[in-house]
């Protein structure tokens, strides 16, 4: 469900056996297109489909799937959940994010609309093009049940596809979800030129937040410092294949967050999740400095005077 990048390059990586997978896009034009042509030219042009994906355009296509993996942004999880048949199938969540208002993590979303589906989590360090182009991925995929997650994984793992379970379904979400903000961060900080040591202080204290606060919210510290969690934080912290990570670049250029924004038809989820954030973390009584001067720069404050504000805080001791 949704085919955009990531999307795409799970129905590709699960079809590339011959496994019939029905790829759903709200877009019928965008449906066409994929049959068509064999690709998916506005989300991943690069990779050629295989014949074992069938696009639709109806959710109701869906009802007798075996697993449905949910690919959307997180913030229209809710709402296309909703559309979908009441079938009982297992849900894989693979977006990241916690939905803005409720402050709820999407796999809470998922069980209050289909309060008889198993749910799990798919989460890791994952660039779609990579995983579109068999190569070698490792995920976590964590539901409550292990007797849930065991056999999910054993169905979706492929031979350049590797998932580890996990019971810990809050450590999951949560490692994916702070990871986007702070990978704007990294992205700030290459774009005002401020180099590699800030980087690295930034992943390393950005990780200190990550942990603090899924820890508050119940996540297991191994999980954080997992594929899902430490994982994703230094592949999306260290490259400009990483949307979350470009858009840092140009706030840290001084490009106003609206105009980037606007500018770009792919989601960066982390310039959802980081209000959400900052108001669960205020609600759980974390501290989480740098998802907040992500926040401050979101909302369009100067970035020297962010970068300023960070660094005169007072010292504290290292540690979580
Ligand atoms: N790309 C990646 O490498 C990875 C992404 N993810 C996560 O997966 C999720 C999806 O990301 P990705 O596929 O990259 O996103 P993309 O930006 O590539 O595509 C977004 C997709 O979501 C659809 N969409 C947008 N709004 C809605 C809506 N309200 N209802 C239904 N569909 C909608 C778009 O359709 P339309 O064209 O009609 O607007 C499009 O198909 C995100 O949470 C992301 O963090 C996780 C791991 C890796
Ligand atoms: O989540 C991702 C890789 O694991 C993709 O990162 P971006 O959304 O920043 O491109």
């Amino acid at each position: 469900m949704g085919a955009g990048a990531w999307g795409t390059a799970l129905a590709q990586v699960l079809a590339a056996d011959g496994t019939p997978v029905r790829l759903w896009a709200r877009d019928p034009a965008l449906v066409a297109t994929i049959a068509a042509e064999r690709r998916n030219p506005v989300y991943l042009p690069t990779a050629a489909l295989s014949e074992a994906i069938r696009p639709t355009a109806d959710l109701d296509d869906l009802a007798e799937a075996e697993m449905v993996l949910v690919v959307t942004p997180a913030q229209a999880m809710r709402g296309v959940l909703r559309q979908l048949p009441q079938a009982g199938m297992p849900l894989i969540l693979c977006s990241k994010g916690i939905e803005a208002g409720t402050m709820k993590l999407l796999h809470a979303v998922a069980a209050e609309e289909h309060p008889g589906s198993p749910i799990a989590v798919l989460s890791g360090p994952t660039f779609a093009h990579e995983v579109a182009a068999g190569l070698p991925t490792a995920v976590t995929l964590a539901a409550a049940d292990r007797d849930v997650a065991g056999p999910l994984a054993r169905r979706i793992k492929r031979p350049s596809l590797r998932p580890y379970v996990s019971t810990d379904v809050a450590g999951a979400e949560i490692g994916g979800a702070v990871k986007n903000v702070l990978a704007i961060a990294c992205g700030v900080v290459e774009g005002a030129g401020l180099g590699q040591n800030a980087r690295a202080a930034v992943i390393a204290r950005g990780f200190a937040e990550m942990t603090r606060f899924g820890l508050a919210r119940g996540a297991r510290a191994e999980t954080l410092a997992g594929l899902s969690g430490l994982g994703d934080l230094v592949l999306t912290c260290s490259s400009t294949s990483s949307r979350n990570y470009s858009l840092g670049v140009g706030l840290g250029r001084g490009e106003p967050a609206t105009a980037l924004l606007a500018d770009r038809r792919t989601v960066a989820e982390g310039a959802f999740t980081a209000p959400v954030l900052h108001d669960a973390a205020a609600a759980a009584g974390v501290d989480m400095p740098v998802a907040e001067a992500v926040c401050r720069l979101l909302g369009g404050a100067n970035v020297g005077a962010v970068i300023e504000a960070l660094l005169s805080r007072p010292l504290r001791e290292e540690g979580i």
